[in-house]
């Protein structure tokens, strides 16, 4: 992992540089007293999911003025104005998500990582980093985006993405928080006579998805692992309690692979 080995300063100016372009520097905004993008943020932290080798969640990835100024950049597009809750894009992304890919690069880049309990955490190790440095250095390291918009009560079934894309996927989340749950995917949807409900969910691994929160998924949770958002009424229980939903908007990153000819 990188954190180590670099600069202290010169992270901290990078990422600076990097959040200016995200977001634009709010310094030479109309108010003037808006902070800067990125003040008062914490180190961003990884922590790898338990159970899902490859799975990797940044909880506090985007700041919330940060959230709020990428919901104002995806509104703009204008592309959840009639019944559509979905966009894609492929190539060419809009400029705002360029940035967002360059700051998820640095996140990864400079973040802190968080093994788990009983894994020694070694700077040289691949594992413990959210992404191997083959996918974390291609160029470019996304050009295919999915937004999302989900209405209270939607969600998506689970799936493994497709392989036309590449290893090495990001899903930004913004506004309603939700859990999001992982399964082998070879595991079969259970008949329900041979296994009851509760020992089905037990195998699943549900991880909590705040807004502004990014996760990472590669190897093993991007090709053996189904995820999937379950927003029925009485699914989305996280701490004891059902969470109270919103409408969502996601931001999924991924790679193109080359077309074979
Ligand atoms: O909306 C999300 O958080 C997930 C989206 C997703 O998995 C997909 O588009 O493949
Ligand atoms: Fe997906």
């Amino acid at each position: 992992m990188a954190a180590a080995a670099v600069d202290d300063d010169g992270d901290e100016l990078r990422r600076r540089a990097a959040l200016r372009e995200v977001f634009g520097d709010s310094s030479d905004g109309e108010s003037g007293d808006e902070p800067v993008a990125g003040a008062g943020r914490e180190q961003w932290r990884w922590e790898a999911v338990e159970g899902a080798k490859g799975l990797w969640l940044c909880a506090a990835f985007l700041t919330a003025d940060e959230q709020s100024r990428l919901l104002t950049a995806v509104r703009r597009e204008g592309w959840f104005s009639d019944a559509r809750n979905q966009a894609m894009r492929f190539g060419d992304l809009p400029s705002w998500a360029v940035e967002l890919s360059a700051l998820i690069h640095e996140a990864i880049c400079v973040g802190d990582v968080d093994v788990g309990c009983g894994v020694e955490f070694k700077n040289e190790d691949e594992d413990a980093c959210p992404l191997p440095s083959d996918l974390l250095w291609r160029k470019p390291l996304f050009d295919q985006m999915i937004a999302n918009r989900y209405e209270p009560g939607e969600g998506i079934c689970a799936h493994v993405d497709l392989m036309r894309f590449d290893d090495g996927i990001a899903i930004v989340s913004l506004e309603s928080p939700c859990v999001m749950h992982f399964s082998r995917a070879e595991q079969q949807v259970p008949v329900c006579n041979t296994l009851e409900s509760g020992q089905a969910e037990s195998a699943k691994i549900p991880v909590y998805l705040n807004p502004g929160s990014l996760v990472v998924m590669s190897g093993d949770a991007r090709y053996l692992w189904k995820h999937e958002i379950n927003r029925k009424p009485g699914a989305q229980q996280w701490g004891g309690r059902e969470l109270e939903q919103q409408i969502r908007t996601s931001i999924t990153l991924r790679k193109l692979l080359a077309s074979p000819n």
